[in-house]
């Protein structure tokens, strides 16, 4: 069990945020957020958060050759080199909101040539087809989650006072939608969206993928661990164990589309209380998203119909969590107005 923000600091915002001059609860869940803020930093009034860095995790996933994507698994590693030189969305919205972007190769298919560093922590080339194999081997899952703790602890020894965690690898909406699938006891059918927009055939293709990895994976995927390495891929588990460590560090996190969904939905299993350490930056049109942020009980700051990933929806919510914190410690209080 991790131990939960400070309730003490999160009561003592509530009561600041309600004395503050303006009529009880007009901002609504602005004022959760910076309460929750609060908690997370032991501190009343909350400060915006100004060392935020951005984590994005790449990898390949062998489903994609299944035809479960609307692009070919070239793209993953192309994109590596936009996130490498700040020209993917996220890396401009990281430039526009002073966020320090890093991109790491965990599991790419490609040998790639970018700038030191971004394979540090690689664990293996594309993860296993879950319709037919493991993702993982237990070996490579252990790698991949005690990799996500040295990512996240590296993010915290440079200094963050928020992490934001992005991805990038093409079809990786399919072992996303088959964990929170697994995580919750939905089917596939209800799990499964059009990721980078498949058309219908596309659709069929994918929501059978997921099924045939859940009926793979049987009473299995009960078991969070052997859930990841049947169900997830290298990336995705580099993703929870980056949550987990966030948490036990007492970090807070705002989380972004679908994989950080399914990697926080498998990491609060794997160490309950990681969720109280999360906010929600934005909903996304994936259906699987929208049921992992209702069964954590997460609200969504943004509800853009936003389908990236990347970090892109963490980042646009940033200016609302900022202000949230602004507002609780800059506002007068209603009983210190010259009447
Ligand atoms: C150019 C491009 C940039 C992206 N940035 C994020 N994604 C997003 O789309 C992919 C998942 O969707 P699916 O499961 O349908 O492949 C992931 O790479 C995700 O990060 C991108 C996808 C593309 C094509
Ligand atoms: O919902 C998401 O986060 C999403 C959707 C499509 C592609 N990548 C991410």
């Amino acid at each position: 069990m991790i131990a939960p923000p400070s309730r003490a600091a999160e009561q003592a915002a509530r009561t600041r945020l309600a004395a503050l001059a303006k009529p009880l609860g007009a901002l609504g869940r602005v004022e959760d957020l910076a309460a929750w803020l609060a908690g997370c930093q032991d501190s009343c009034p909350p400060r915006p958060p100004e060392r935020v860095r951005l984590t994005v995790l790449a990898g390949d996933h062998g489903i994609a050759a299944k035809g479960v994507s609307a692009y070919p698994p070239q793209v993953t590693a192309a994109m590596v080199h936009a996130f490498a030189s700040g020209t993917a969305a996220a890396g401009v919205l990281a430039r526009q909101h002073g966020v320090a972007l890093r991109v790491l190769d965990i599991a790419v298919d490609a040998d790639l040539d970018t700038p030191a560093g971004v394979g540090a922590h690689k664990i293996r080339r594309s993860s296993g087809s879950i319709d037919v194999e493991d993702a993982l081997t237990a070996a490579e899952l252990d790698a991949a989650l005690l990799a996500g703790r040295a990512i996240a602890r590296e993010e915290i020894e440079a200094g963050a006072d928020l992490l934001i965690l992005g991805d990038m690898g093409i079809g990786n909406t399919t072992p996303e939608a088959a964990l929170i699938a697994a995580t919750f006891g939905l089917t596939a059918d209800e799990v499964v969206g059009r990721g980078t927009g498949v058309d219908d055939a596309g659709l069929a293709r994918k929501t059978a993928a997921v099924a045939a990895a859940l009926a793979r994976a049987g009473d299995r995927a009960s078991d969070p661990r052997a859930r990841l390495q049947a169900l997830g891929s290298a990336d995705l588990a580099a993703g929870v164990g980056f949550l987990i460590a966030a948490a036990t560090a007492g970090v807070p996190v705002l989380l972004d589309g679908l994989a950080t969904l399914a990697e926080l939905s498998v990491a609060d299993e794997l160490a309950p209380g990681t969720a109280a350490w999360c906010a929600a930056g934005h909903r996304s049109t994936e259906p699987a998203q929208r049921l992992a942020l209702e069964k954590l009980g997460l609200l969504p700051v943004l509800d853009l119909d936003l389908r990236l990933g990347e970090g892109s929806g963490a980042l646009l919510a940033l200016p609302v969590l900022r202000s949230a914190a602004l507002l609780a410690g800059e506002m007068a209080l209603l009983s210190d107005l010259a009447g």
